[in-house]
């Protein structure tokens, strides 16, 4: 199966120049939505994690599956304001400006494993601030994976941390 067959391709979204990989057609598509989570499910448990985190939003569509599918409980990683509290935060720049993640304190112990689940690696920007927030809880972050690397962006480059991708774009 060519999982790249159900990805979909729009142009100029959310602003123009950009061209948005669409895992809609993925998710709906039972069979190739099944081989995704297998894919991963085999990538990520060579890391033997005792916790998977996901990433707001697509990041969960993403781990909640796996984490079930592997029998391991799951941890979200939110913008800011969305947890009740208290919460550890994590301040990253942007292109223009900067964000906030955050992750309730007391989700993860101190030298769990853990592994970062998002649906898309780009910059990286998005999974190296991820990183560095479960360290500041003082997770042990053995690696992430995603279905999609734009790999012609070199996001892995800035990771401190092992990659796996399903699907990867060279241009
Ligand atoms: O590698 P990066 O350049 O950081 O980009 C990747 C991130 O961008 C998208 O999230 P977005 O902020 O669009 O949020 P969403 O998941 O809520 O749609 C995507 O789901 C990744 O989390
Ligand atoms: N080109 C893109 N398509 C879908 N999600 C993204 N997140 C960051 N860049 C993206």
């Amino acid at each position: 199966m060519n999982l790249k067959d159900h990805i979909g391709h729009v142009p100029d979204f959310p602003k123009p120049g950009i061209l948005f990989y669409d895992i809609s057609p993925l998710l709906a598509h039972p069979a190739a939505w099944k081989a995704t989570v297998e894919l991963l499910a085999g990538a990520v448990s060579r890391h033997k994690p005792d916790v998977l985190a996901g990433i707001e939003s697509r990041g969960f569509l993403v781990a909640a599956p796996l984490a079930l599918y592997m029998g391991l409980g799951f941890i979200m990683v939110r913008k800011r304001g969305k947890l009740p509290g208290p919460t550890q935060p994590y301040t990253y720049d942007l292109e223009y400006g900067s964000d906030t993640i955050e992750i309730q304190k007391g989700a993860i112990q101190p030298g769990q494993r853990v592994v970062l689940l998002d649906d898309l690696l780009a910059t990286g920007g998005t999974l190296a601030a991820a990183t560095e927030l479960l360290r500041d809880v003082g997770a042990d972050v053995r690696g992430a994976a995603c279905i999609i690397e734009l790999a012609f962006l070199k996001g892995r480059d800035r990771l401190s941390i092992p990659i796996d991708s399903a699907i990867s774009y060279d241009s």
